[in-house]
């Protein structure tokens, strides 16, 4: 069935939710009155395709088609998800739900964008309330996994249910609120962080420079790894939160914050915060830093996946959705993938260490496949590598589709020796020769590995020696 998703608005929000859905494979169906949100959407999925893919260790699907529509009634045909991104003001969001419900399948959920209203709000007055819920994104929502999903009584439960599984499915987690409240849960924070931020450069304390300094250097890397309550835990060392609060909890009561005192938005004001906004980040354009930011985020999320930790462990656990069965009746694909941005080096292009890397992941699916897996490891046994020859043939870039097919040249005893190419489409890009021996990890000495394991291999060494000999097996460096 062909996964249809209407975005009503593509403005920055609708512009991310367009590029998420196409990239997970969804076709997209735009609807915006405005003349440049063709132009829009196209530079914010030019920042998605460099940036989404390689967050991935297992192939994407195929990305869907995108159209662009001037009636409602033709974005939302043949749709099972709509997504409102049209501006913050109830009386358009109102209109727009109006003509959406007028033309839209019965069975399409609407997730509303809404950084603030309450699903309640939204639902008032429509002919059918219990399609629309709120699907709070964070910018870019083409990288950031959150959506804030409320509901009221009024969604039945396949809504809520579909809702769930739908944003799940693009790679995204729903945190689905016990009670609707104005801002939702994030919000909330980011205005209180916000209006303290704003006193701050009001009353001359620190420039909008200094402010970022203090968060990105500070509690900020701490909040995107483990959020608030995990670490003020640790805070509170080995008594852990109670010593915490003990200790903290009376600061909440002196004034460390103006908390609900908001600083009236003078020209003054707004000039004063501009200005130092311009002395610090006016030097690049909106698009250079929405390309630092993403950057930045695809190198932290991908250090996080390494940790299964936070936001890396949903990255794994949509790899293990979107992973496909590994045909293993000729050359095996160990790893289909797209390079990320931060396997690139000041040559523009994979670094050499990358290749390792590809390699490396290979060989782990490779052991995986023949039943060394993360059961047998635990169990004491595993393949250690004792040598390496890699061959660099030609470049790969940052968003390249990159494939390793594996051959087993020998599984025999102790021995496994594999040999595995890299390719781009036709290309080959590089070769890797590597020995692996099988090892006891209590002794960390050389030892037979368990039955099943030696027969998988010898089968599939066995079918392997009937294809040709690859060129380039047991090449050296050499020295003339
Ligand atoms: N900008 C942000 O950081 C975030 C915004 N949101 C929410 O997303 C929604 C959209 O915000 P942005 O994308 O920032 O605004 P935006 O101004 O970038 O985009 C709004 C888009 O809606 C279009 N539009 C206006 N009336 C329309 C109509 N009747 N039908 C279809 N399209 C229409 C506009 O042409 C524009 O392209 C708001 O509800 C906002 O609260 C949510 C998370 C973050
Ligand atoms: C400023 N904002 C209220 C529009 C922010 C959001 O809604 C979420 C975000 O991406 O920061």
């Amino acid at each position: 069935m062909t996964k249809i998703a209407a975005i009503i608005g593509g403005g920055v929000i609708g512009g991310g939710w367009a590029a998420r859905f196409l990239l997970m494979g969804w076709d997209v169906q735009v609807f915006d009155p405005d003349p440049e949100a063709e132009r829009k959407i196209s530079e914010v999925l030019a920042n998605a395709r460099r940036s989404l893919p390689g967050l991935s260790d297992v192939a994407m699907p195929a990305e869907g088609k995108l159209t662009f529509h001037a009636e409602i009634k033709d974005a939302v045909a043949g749709t099972s998800w709509i997504q409102e991104s049209v501006p913050e003001r109830l009386e358009i969001k109102h209109k727009v739900y109006a003509g959406l419900q007028e033309h839209a399948p019965a069975s399409a959920i609407i997730g509303s964008s809404t950084s603030g209203f309450k699903p309640s709000e939204l639902q008032e007055g429509m002919a059918n309330p219990g399609q629309i819920v709120v699907t709070h994104p964070f910018n870019p929502v083409y990288l950031l996994p959150l959506a804030e999903l409320v509901t009221t009584e009024a969604n039945p439960a396949e809504v809520v249910d579909g809702a769930k599984e739908i944003l799940t499915s693009i790679g995204m987690h729903p945190l689905h609120l016990k009670k609707e409240i104005d801002a939702h849960i994030a919000d909330r924070f980011l205005e209180a962080v916000w209006r303290e931020a704003l006193w701050l450069v009001k009353d001359g304390i620190a420039t909008t420079e200094e402010i970022d300094d203090a968060i990105r250097y500070g509690f900020g890397l701490r909040w995107g790894q483990m959020g608030l309550f995990e670490t003020y835990r640790i805070a509170g060392g080995e008594a852990g939160m109670k010593h915490f609060i003990a200790q903290f909890g009376p600061c909440l009561q002196w004034p460390w914050t103006k908390l609900m005192d908001v600083p009236e938005l003078t020209d003054e004001l707004i000039n004063m915060i501009a200005d130092q906004s311009d002395a610090q980040s006016g030097h690049h354009s909106i698009r250079e830093l929405e390309r630092i930011r993403d950057n930045n985020l695809v190198g932290m999320m991908r250090a996080l996946k390494a940790q299964d930790y936070g936001a890396g462990a949903l990255l794994n656990a949509q790899d293990k959705r979107m992973a496909q069965p590994i045909d293993m009746s000729g050359l095996i694909t160990t790893v289909s993938r797209v390079v990320p941005l931060d396997w690139t080096d000041y040559n523009g292009h994979m670094n050499e260490a990358r290749y390792l890397q590809a390699f490396g992941d290979a060989t782990d699916k490779f052991m995986e496949l023949i039943g060394c897996d993360a059961e047998y490891i635990s169990s004491g046994g595993s393949y250690f590598t004792a040598e390496t020859h890699i061959r660099h043939l030609d470049e790969a870039h940052a968003g390249a589709q990159i494939e390793v097919r594996t051959r087993c040249l020998l599984g025999e005893g102790k021995k496994m020796h594999l040999w595995h190419e890299m390719y781009e489409g036709d290309r080959l890009l590089a070769t890797g020769e590597h020995m692996l021996i099988h090892v006891s990890l209590e002794t960390r000495r050389a030892s037979e590995p368990a039955v099943h394991i030696a027969a998988t291999l010898g089968r599939i060494a066995e079918g392997h020696a009937t294809l040709p000999m690859p060129e380039g097996v047991g090449k050296a460096v050499g020295k003339k």
